[in-house]
């Protein structure tokens, strides 16, 4: 079986790319280990803050967003990083080519039931003689150079793209490295599964209603099929599982709070999974464009998101 590295390397990915990934997949898997420790390390919890958005932060979201942050900055190819847990950008090195963006941990509310969480990130390539500024990371996602995410779940599982197609790699605890399990990853374009959390069903638009009460109707309905329905509550395991089998994972835009088109993070969460759902072969879109051309405003925006299945997202956008 193929290591990460070998599998870097035999698809001529630039070799500070390959130490910037390397850099993030090895803290990903330091992660990993404290993540096993749980309460006998005393890192579950609250952190007794807020983040910029004003999210009560988790112990684990401060600890691992400090161990990417301190591993990034140390890394000379890396000219700066921008994290969901950090207010503003943080450059690192003015000679170096990539800005990093990341959502350390995916899934807080998830950590203190022992459930499925994640570290989510996209890469830019970009060059200049001053600092990083936040205008720097204000770029299309269609511009990202690589993007994955590592699954913190029964087994620890790194899926990635570097804009040729998806491959999925397992954490061997072993000897700490990730080997390539499966290659080239494939979403079918129809589906009988979607993810959707419906306990927001009321703030949604008409639009979003009628489409989902149409899935809900099965056979009974105009689809003429039946449609089951996870939910992970942790963006990085719904999109897995829709690698994984299909599916389609909608957080659409609602009106519960006026000053949040969206729910999820545009650099850290919609963009770098848009990246991977198009490499394989599905569709990522707000309800009025598709996620990566989307011209960022600011690095914590949010947006709407509909993902997966290339015929079911049509489907929804249809309404
Ligand atoms: O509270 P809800 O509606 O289930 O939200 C779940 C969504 O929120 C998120 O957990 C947000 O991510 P963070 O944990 O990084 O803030 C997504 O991963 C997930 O899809
Ligand atoms: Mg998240
Ligand atoms: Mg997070």
């Amino acid at each position: 079986m193929q290591n990460l590295s070998q599998v870097l390397a035999a698809s001529a990915t630039p070799e500070s790319l390959q130490s910037v990934l390397n850099i993030t997949i090895s803290t990903c898997v330091d992660i990993s280990n404290a993540l096993k420790k749980g309460s006998l390390a005393g890192i579950l919890g609250m952190a007794g803050n807020e983040n910029v958005q004003g999210e009560e932060q988790k112990k684990l979201d401060v600890i691992s967003n400090d161990m990417l942050k301190d591993a990034l900055l140390a890394c000379p190819a890396v000219r700066a990083i921008a994290s969901e847990e950090e207010d503003d950008i943080v450059p690192a090195h003015t000679d170096g080519e990539y800005l990093i963006a990341f959502d350390p941990l995916d899934g807080s509310s998830n950590i203190d039931i022992n459930a499925m969480v994640g570290t989510i990130f996209s890469l830019y390539r970009q060059t200049g003689d001053n600092p990083a500024t936040e205008q720097d990371f204000l770029i299309q996602g269609k511009e990202q150079v690589a993007a994955g995410y590592v699954l913190y779940g029964p087994s620890s599982m790194l899926v990635l793209t570097t804009g040729k197609g998806v491959n999925m790699f397992t954490l061997d605890p072993d000897t700490h490295t990730f080997l390539l399990t499966r290659e080239n990853v494939q979403v079918a374009q129809d589906t009988q599964e979607f993810a959707i959390n419906m306990s927001n069903q009321r703030f949604w638009a008409d639009s979003m209603q009628n489409y989902v009460n149409n899935l809900v109707a099965g056979k009974n309905g105009s689809r003429n099929k039946d449609f089951n329905m996870r939910w992970v509550a942790a963006m990085v395991g719904d999109v897995h599982r829709i690698l994984c089998r299909g599916g389609i994972f909608i957080y659409p835009w609602d009106n519960k709070d006026p000053s949040k088109p969206g729910k999820l993070r545009l650099m850290y969460e919609a963009n770098p999974m848009a990246m991977l759902l198009e490499q394989a072969g599905g569709k990522a879109h707000t309800h009025t464009q598709r996620i990566l051309d989307i011209q960022p405003e600011a690095i914590h925006q949010r947006v709407a998101v509909i993902l997966g299945a290339a015929n079911e997202v049509d489907k929804c956008l249809s309404y």
